[in-house]
């Protein structure tokens, strides 16, 4: 191993390596080009500072929140009844809510693989984690021993890498059980913006189920607003976890300026952007495809992922040698151990690729790892 993949101890830190590099096609961050009506958005910035310093700041809230959201979908929201908190970031939201539950619980149900920050981050509160291989989370109800065993079931969907998103069936039928177990059931759906499978109603879901429930939205992923985002941590009325006090021993409030972007961002992308984003992902995947086709002995894993990355199987080459070698060239991609939290092995022989990103930078990382590639 090179000294990089030797200290790089989570995949955030692989992504690290990546982060000055012309192609970096590591981290799940929105890096393509703003569109016209984004670009008249951060120019709109300076009257959107005098604006957020004269509204107040619940209003603004309210109104980023319920644009975020209905352009996902999700029409409706617990805004009103205080059970939504905004967080400078998603992985902010998922720190508050580990720290919460760990006050009720020593063990949680974790969707297995997943973005390693999730594990790390419910290990660090103390949690015991028991890993649900994705498959099983799909196929059918969760064992009844399993519930009874963890105080939380935690699902990542869509999931990354995967990019497979929990139907709405699926999700009833998990919901129902944690009811019936007294089980939380909490949802990271960062990359829900990009697969319109994703844009039914989870909050009704989970409210007519009568299970305790948190969900973990992102602005984050979406749209490249050099890391200025909101996570929002949603909650049932009954969760019974101290979400606002933690909350509050961490922040008092988000920047009312970064709300009335993403507000401005979220009714763009209602108007028609999302689904131009989406074009974009579809196009930026196929032009990876096509750019590695004839290759011998690899394979796109997901087939009909819609997320903003794309996962490839390299055959019996080894997944961190191709690393290597392609960082030889200044290309990142990211490989996939850490995923597999509870069994890295399973990730050995694959590497995740950005899609969020322009197509020329993408098309020239594509043709560096075609000819690592095939020179053997
Ligand atoms: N808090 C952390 N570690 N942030 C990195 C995370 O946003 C990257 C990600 O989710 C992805 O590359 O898929």
């Amino acid at each position: 191993a090179t000294q990089a993949e030797a200290t790089a101890q989570n995949l955030t830190q692989f992504e690290t390596l990546a982060l000055s590099s012309r192609l970096n096609l590591a981290d799940g961050h929105a890096r393509q080009e703003l569109t016209p009506p984004q670009r008249r958005v951060i120019d709109d910035l300076p009257a959107l500072w005098v604006e957020a310093a004269e509204r107040p700041v619940d209003e603004i809230e309210r109104a980023a929140c319920h644009a975020f959201l209905g352009a996902l979908g999700q029409h409706s929201h617990p805004f009103d009844d205080g059970r939504v908190l905004a967080c400078y970031s998603s992985s902010l939201a998922m720190e508050i809510f580990a720290r919460a539950l760990a006050t009720e619980s020593d063990a949680i149900a974790l969707i297995h693989p997943t973005f390693d920050n999730i594990p790390d981050i419910l290990r660090g509160v103390g949690l015991r984690l028991v890993p649900v291989e994705e498959d099983a989370l799909h196929d059918g109800p969760l064992p009844t021993e399993l519930l009874n065993r963890v105080g939380c079931v935690f699902v990542t969907t869509p999931n990354n890498p995967t990019g497979r998103v929990l139907p709405e069936e699926r999700l009833r039928g998990l919901a129902e059980q944690c009811a019936e177990h007294g089980v939380v059931l909490t949802l990271d759906t960062s990359f829900r913006g990009f697969d319109t499978d994703a844009h039914y109603d989870h909050y009704a879901v989970l409210e007519a189920s009568g299970c305790r429930w948190v969900v973990i939205e992102d602005t984050g992923k979406l749209w490249p607003t050099l890391e200025l985002k909101i996570g929002w941590l949603v909650r049932s009325t009954d969760v019974g976890l101290p979400l606002e006090k933690i909350h509050s021993d961490i922040l008092l409030g988000v920047s009312p300026l970064v709300l009335l972007m993403v507000q401005r961002f979220a009714e763009d992308a209602a108007g028609g952007g999302l689904a131009d984003l989406h074009r974009h992902i579809a196009d930026n995947r196929a032009l990876l495809r096509n750019n590695l086709a004839g290759v011998p002995d690899i394979s796109f894993v997901d087939t009909f992922s819609r997320t903003s990355v794309d996962r490839l199987h390299v055959g019996a080459r080894q997944g961190l040698d191709v690393w290597n070698a392609v960082r030889e060239h200044q290309l990142y991609l990211l490989p996939c151990q850490k995923f597999h939290w509870a069994n890295p092995s399973e990730g050995a022989h694959t590497l995740r690729v950005a899609l969020s990103r322009n197509p020329l930078a993408l098309s020239t990382g594509a043709q560096v790892l075609r000819s690592v590639l095939l020179a053997g």
